[in-house]
């Protein structure tokens, strides 16, 4: 039994999944500037994608690279960098050279008016040489105050007057709050409109976040289930074993609940909610997931305590080796209210969520690196077999976005033997054993996406809008109460105890992530 309910949603998933995602072929032609071209995202993500996509065949030798950054280089300097960065990424002995050769680099204060003019004139050229048709792709990576003035310079000084498209993408945080949000928004819609802006969300390139659509909407036994008659609860984990390392500076001013549940976590749970969109464009998709998010219900005054618990890291092991305490962290105040971890009730109020709690928690040095969510089926209505005293396991779907990627559904099938009684069983998809290849980084998609100009895994402003309204809310609450239990956890656990009572008192429990880890078929 369980061998042919295995095989049945694997070929249900596969073919399904095989039909909706067309292989996109085309190998676009575009100049990309990247602006903040020697920083960390640049030199993790963006060269080694771009790479990727070079290898693959998916970018044509029409293409080039102008990098942007104060410090000053010579373009065989940028270059080595570049080399460099792939290098440590991945590909040590390949021959880069060609692909290196397209990378170009202009030494540039972006708040200094006066070089975006000798930009303009490099862009001019690149193009002529390599003959891009006049399409721009604006990359910002860079520090989010200057967001606004590099898009005001594009326009004023000419850089956005070109034959082809242009377009601009836009690293987080996407703002504060909801005013500094609209606030950038004002000053970027005025170089660009809202279909050439891409804001990216990594979590959005992530093989199994996009997959969250092609299993609900592709598979006849998920969708009809999909709703409060069926669906007890959901969980959303996002768990990391890392600290806040670097970054203490711009994390004070954020926290999990900017940095990680404004954007990533209520985008996972779009998706989730989401009616089926009447087709797959970017405008229908992003309009159902806009519908979840107005839907959401707001939390104010003490409903914002009762429905999130805010935690912040002690110091703890990991590994076996000692980790200090986010106070103690570089460039964190020694008496800081900033949280490292949130958990949160969400509810739906609309017509198929009604009732159903959404639980979301995310947190730095925790026990394990896990994305997941558990989507939890109500009990059957009687329990035919198992003894009274014993429970029968709900039926359990786990997302597994990372580290393992994939989908498994825990089921109840007959104990082997002479017995009726029933045993959980575990039906696994694991993505790598599938389809035998590793699946593409989430930058490396989102970089595609763009260059074909398709803003689907992008997210609109009016999500944007909305999540930050949301968020505001629980922020001002917290910011006018000093959490006076910080810290409220030990680094390397699963968060504060408020947060497994935040289920209990639902009559529910965090289900744990370590034990549902998808196993490699
Ligand atoms: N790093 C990551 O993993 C992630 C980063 N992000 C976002 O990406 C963006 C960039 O982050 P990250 O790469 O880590 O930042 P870094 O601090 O590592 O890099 C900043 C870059 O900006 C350049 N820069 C700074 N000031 C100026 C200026 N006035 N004019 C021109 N260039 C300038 C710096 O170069 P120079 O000093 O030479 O001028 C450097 O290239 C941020 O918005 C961040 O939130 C988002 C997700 C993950
Ligand atoms: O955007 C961010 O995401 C990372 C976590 O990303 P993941 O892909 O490793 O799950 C987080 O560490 C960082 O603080 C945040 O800015």
């Amino acid at each position: 039994m369980k061998n042919i309910l295995y095989s049945f949603i694997i070929k249900e998933f596969l073919l399904k999944r095989g039909s909706r995602n067309v292989i996109h072929t085309e190998k676009p032609t575009a100049l990309i500037m990247i602006f903040g071209a020697t920083g960390d995202l640049a030199k993790r993500k963006l060269f080694p994608s771009l790479y990727r996509l070079y290898q693959k065949g998916k970018l044509s030798e029409r293409f080039a690279v102008v990098g942007v950054a104060r410090r000053a280089l010579s373009n065989e300097e940028f270059q080595l960098s570049v080399k460099e960065s792939i290098e440590a990424a991945s590909d040590k002995n390949g021959n880069h050279d060609e692909f290196i050769s397209h990378f170009h680099y202009h030494s540039h204060d972006v708040t200094d008016s006066s070089s975006y003019l000798s930009l303009k004139q490099m862009a001019s050229d690149l193009d002529s040489h390599y003959g891009l048709g006049g399409n721009r792709i604006f990359y910002l990576a860079m520090a989010p105050e200057f967001f606004g003035t590099i898009a005001e310079h594009l326009k004023a000084d000419g850089l956005t007057d070109v034959a082809g498209f242009k377009r601009l993408v836009i690293e987080k945080p996407f703002g504060h709050d909801v005013e500094s949000a609209k606030q950038l928004n004002k000053q970027i819609r005025n170089a660009f409109s809202e279909d050439e802006i891409y804001r990216i969300d990594h979590y959005l390139g992530k093989e199994m976040v996009q997959n969250i659509e092609v299993i609900r909407f592709a598979n006849a036994i998920f969708e009809p289930l999909w709703n409060n008659r069926y669906i007890s609860n959901i969980q959303l984990t996002s768990s990391e074993v890392l600290g806040v390392e670097e970054r203490g500076r711009y994390y004070e001013t954020s926290g999990a609940l900017r940095d990680m549940v404004q954007n990533h976590m209520l985008q996972m749970v779009a998706l989730l909610a989401m009616e089926p969109p009447i087709r797959l464009t970017t405008e229908e998709i992003r309009s159902e997931k806009v519908k979840v998010l107005r839907a959401m219900r707001p939390l104010e005054g003490d409903a914002v305590n009762e429905h999130f618990v805010r935690g912040q890291y002690g110091k703890g092991k990991i590994d076996g080796e000692e980790v200090p305490a986010y106070r103690d962290e570089p460039m964190v105040n020694p008496a800081s209210n900033t949280e490292t971890f949130v958990a949160g009730k969400l509810l739906i109020d609309n017509f198929r969520w009604a009732g159903v709690p959404i639980y979301i928690r995310t947190g730095k040095r925790m026990e394990t690196k896990s994305t997941k969510i558990v989507i939890q089926f109500k009990d059957i209505p009687m329990n035919l077999y198992y003894q009274s005293e014993q429970t029968l396991n709900p039926n359990l779907l786990v997302i597994h976005i990372q580290p393992g990627e994939g989908i498994s559904l825990y089921l109840n099938a007959k104990k082997s033997g002479q017995n009726v009684e029933a045993t959980p069983v575990k039906l696994n998809f694991a993505n790598k054993g599938i389809d035998g290849i590793n699946t593409p980084e989430a930058y490396e998609k989102l970089l595609y996406d763009c260059m074909r100009g398709d803003a689907t895994n992008f997210t609109h402003w009016d999500e944007v809008a909305l999540s930050w309204s949301f968020v505001d809310k629980i922020s001002e609450v917290w910011e006018s109460e000093k959490a006076e239990n910080f810290p409220n956890y030990e680094s390397g656990t699963m968060g504060p105890r408020e947060a497994d009572q935040l289920l209990e008192k639902d009559g529910f429990f965090w289900w744990p992530v370590t034990d549902l880890n998808v196993d490699n078929c």
